[in-house]
């Protein structure tokens, strides 16, 4: 494919995945909600406060300007977090180019609806589920900026749409795998957030590998009946969107979820653990909807929602 692509987000993932698509040879846009974020882009190739020590390609700019990142982008890629996708989607769609791909990096569930990223997207652009993509795996940004290999699921229900896309994300050290589940490969990447909050929580805890070794197993066994009852298919959680994901986000320090837990294990509010965290940990928002994260009014919380639910029980059938 010929063409620009653009890249919605500065953050971490947005602008390690805007590095991986210049690499494979794409013309990348980036959108930054702040413009000087977008301007030391353009001037340093840098974006320091998110990714330290990275140096984009010389095909990689930026901009503030959505409509300008957009127009004529025959690849979107949408790299915000998941409670703000609708609000800025909707901004954005009277720019999208008529049959653009629509790419999701988000991994989260969206409060109120319960809703997936690709649905969400699907609502808010108008756009057909065949032209929506999903991209997912152990996939730590600060890793990929270094370029250390890594691989991710390349999730579509159009699989020349998904062959597409991994074609323009393969690079020496970026491998994607296509997959039509687009259920799982997005469930896994979202519900391993709040898993890595409790190996975060476990960890500052000192509790041992017996108990993280249960989590994450334990973990993954939910995830993946969750999964099923929604129509995803049980072996996604066993690949790189599900397990793969789940090992990377527990056990590394880098990420944002994981470390969140800790400081609460460390016993720190909500607050601090947020401010301590300072990127998006998406986790968070779905293990504790019932608070309202700081905004113009502060911290406050919403009527506390109790889950009525038993605890899993040991005889639940399925994996052990
Ligand atoms: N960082 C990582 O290693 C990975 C992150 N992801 C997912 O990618 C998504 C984006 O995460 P990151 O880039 O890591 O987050 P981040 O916290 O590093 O960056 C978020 C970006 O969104 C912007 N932003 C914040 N509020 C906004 C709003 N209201 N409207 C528009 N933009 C806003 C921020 O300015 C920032 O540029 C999340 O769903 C995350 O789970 C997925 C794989 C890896
Ligand atoms: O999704 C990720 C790795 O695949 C990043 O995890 P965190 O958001 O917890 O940093």
């Amino acid at each position: 494919m010929s063409g620009h692509v653009a890249v919605l987000g500065a953050g971490s993932w947005g602008t390690a995945f805007a590095k991986v698509l210049a690499d494979a040879g794409n013309e990348v846009t980036i959108w930054s909600r702040r413009e000087q974020v977008a301007a030391t882009i353009r001037s340093t190739g840098t974006n320091p406060d998110y990714l330290p020590g990275l140096r984009l390609p010389a095909n990689v700019t930026a901009t503030a300007d959505a409509g300008k990142a957009v127009s004529g982008a025959w690849l979107v890629v949408l790299a915000v977090p998941s409670q703000t996708l609708r609000g800025n989607l909707a901004e954005w769609t009277g720019f999208l180019a008529p049959d653009a791909t629509l790419v999701s990096l988000m991994k989260g569930i969206e409060l109120g609806t319960t809703k997936r990223m690709s649905q969400v997207i699907v609502e808010t652009a108008g756009v057909a589920a065949d032209r929506v993509v999903v991209v997912s795996g152990p996939n730590l940004a600060p890793e990929i900026a270094a370029g250390q290999p890594a691989a991710t699921v390349v999730a579509c229900t159009d699989t020349d749409r998904a062959t597409l896309v991994q074609n323009a994300v393969t690079t020496s050290y970026f491998r994607p795998y296509t997959n039509g589940d687009v259920i799982g490969t997005e469930l896994g990447g979202a519900v391993k957030n709040v898993i890595a909050l409790a190996y975060g929580i476990a960890t500052a805890m000192r509790l041992g590998d017996n108990t993280k070794a249960t989590l994450i197993t334990r973990g993954l066994a939910e995830t993946a009946r969750l999964g099923v009852a929604l129509g995803a298919d049980p072996l996604t959680f066993a690949g790189l969107a599900g397990l793969g994901d789940l090992v990377a986000t527990c056990t590394s320090p880098l990420s944002r979820n994981r470390t969140f837990g800790e400081h609460l294990g460390r016993g720190e509010t909500l607050e601090q653990a947020q401010v301590a965290t300072r990127q998006t940990a998406e986790g968070s928002r779905a293990a504790w909807p019932s608070v309202t994260w700081p905004g113009p009014t502060g911290w406050r919380c919403r009527s506390p929602s109790r889950s009525s639910g038993s605890a899993t029980r040991a005889s639940t059938p399925g994996w052990r």
